[in-house]
């Protein structure tokens, strides 16, 4: 199980402070969709290139023109870039297409689904990686549930991340369930000492 750390709402500075500080204990790092309309491709470019051994997952949250954005994605140096689930089969499929060119691979988004079928059409269009999400604005109103597992069965061949208001109270729960990628935002980058944090997370992982 690996630890992805969710770069969002930060500045560029930020961004680059948090990694340095929690580099030994993260897997993957991620570059929110805020930050990357903030800065383009270069804040991707940059980051690979300060932090070349992490998997680096752009978070462009694709939902049209799916070839354009994936390789704007992979060109700056991506690993994975995401792509939500609602967008049109052939968004996804031209999006897979593209991350096998370039050996890089796409992360479906699940936010806003509720439906095993549309979970089976996602498979049936070649996709392996998935993010469940309790959103950013849903944290509002409460905070993740573990139901969210519902959507995937155990014997489906996915590669499972979990994202949503993640913190080190929610933590053990949501290890239990054997996800793929633990995806842990504010709960890190907002600490007084993400290090300390994202050390204490990796430790329960
Ligand atoms: O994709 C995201 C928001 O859309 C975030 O990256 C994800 O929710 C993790 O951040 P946090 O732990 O702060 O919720």
């Amino acid at each position: 199980m690996k630890l992805q750390l969710a770069l969002d709402r930060l500045s560029k500075g930020e961004c680059l402070k948090i990694s340095k500080e929690t580099q030994n204990y993260i897997d993957w790092i991620e570059i929110g969709t805020g930050v990357i309309k903030e800065y383009g491709m270069s804040i991707v470019r940059e980051m690979k290139e300060k932090f070349p051994d992490k998997v680096l997952v752009a978070d462009m949250k694709t939902c049209d023109a799916g070839k354009h954005e994936a390789i704007q994605a992979f060109e700056a140096g991506a690993d994975i870039t995401t792509v939500m689930a609602f967008s049109a089969d052939r968004t996804i499929k031209d999006t897979l297409e593209v991350s096998r060119d370039y050996g890089a691979r796409v992360m479906i988004d699940l936010l806003g689904i509720s439906t095993q079928q549309r979970i089976n059409e996602l498979i049936n269009l070649g996709v392996d990686l998935v993010s469940l999400h309790y959103g950013k604005d849903m944290q509002q109103d409460g905070s993740i549930h573990l139901n969210l597992f519902d959507l995937i069965r155990s014997d489906e061949k996915l590669d499972v991340t979990v994202a949503g208001g993640i913190n080190l109270d929610t933590l053990p729960a949501i290890i239990r369930e054997n996800p793929s990628v633990v995806i842990v935002g504010s709960a890190i980058t907002k600490a007084n000492n993400p290090a300390a944090i994202a050390r204490k997370m990796k430790g329960f992982i």
